[in-house]
């Protein structure tokens, strides 16, 4: 979907997560202060890969009828309940287009979770430049200290395949990241779409991230905490 977007943080969450501390803390003062948390995670890949699709799919639950270039990023969130905790896990769904990443700022690459890379696997140049889309994660800093996973979109289009997934397959291992084929487009795949966020987002979860949300008791603010993550290699 077309627009620069600058997200603005939605903090209503966290000020019900607060009503909940303060309601949990005159109820009992050994339960823990309610927590959320947030994981940014941003898409990247070569344009008309399926990157607004594929977010759209798992935040919006369907395939949007028509999308246009990305201009910038565009941003969609979901909250998820898992395991009693509320989880936003936030989508940056990045330009493909060279001219139109102009308007990418450096702020958009600050306090990243994770890195999706996508490809379209009826595509194989978008395949063969993905090196240059590690590349640019790296010069800014989103290096193999957080979570990287390599998605090939389109695989319902099953005659046009262009490439392997064995290919595929090797230049995952050699990056270290897991492979997901995909289709944002197939119902059938859907459930495949869900899976790859929510099995990110888990694993995500499981480790250190930014946490978020904290109940501050003489105060009536809620403060955003961001916890510097402890290193992670490789979750596969
Ligand atoms: N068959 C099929 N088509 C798809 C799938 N995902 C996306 N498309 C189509 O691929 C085209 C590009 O999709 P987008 O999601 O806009 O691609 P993008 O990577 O966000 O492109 P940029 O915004 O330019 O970076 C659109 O015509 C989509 O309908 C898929 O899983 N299967």
């Amino acid at each position: 979907m077309a627009s620069a977007l600058v997200p603005v943080p939605d903090t209503s969450w966290a000020e019900s997560s607060l009503e909940q501390s303060l309601t949990a803390s005159t109820a009992s003062a050994v339960l823990p202060p309610a927590r959320s948390r947030i994981f940014k995670i941003i898409v990247i890949g070569d344009s008309n890969v399926g990157k607004t699709c594929l977010t759209y799919r798992f935040c919006g639950g369907r395939f949007p009828q028509r999308t246009e270039a990305t201009i910038g990023v565009d941003f969609r969130e979901r909250t998820e309940d898992i395991d009693g905790e509320k989880i936003k896990i936030q989508l940056w769904d990045t330009a493909g287009q060279e001219r139109f990443r102009k308007s990418m700022v450096q702020h958009y690459y600050r306090n990243v979770h994770a890195v999706v890379f996508v490809y379209d696997m009826t595509n194989l140049t978008s395949f063969n430049n993905l090196p240059s889309w590690i590349e640019e994660c790296r010069q800014h800093s989103l290096a193999n200290g957080i979570p990287r996973i390599l998605v090939g979109n389109k695989c319902d289009l099953q005659d046009d395949i262009e490439v392997p997934t064995d290919l595929a397959q090797k230049f995952a291992d050699f990056h270290s990241m897991p492979l997901f084929e995909a289709s944002a487009k197939n119902p059938n795949d859907s459930d495949h779409v869900e899976a790859i966020f929510m099995t990110l987002a888990h694993k995500l979860k499981s480790h250190k991230p930014m946490m978020v949300s904290q109940s501050l008791l003489d105060t009536n603010k809620v403060h955003l905490v961001h916890e510097q993550k402890s290193a992670m290699t490789c979750w596969c």
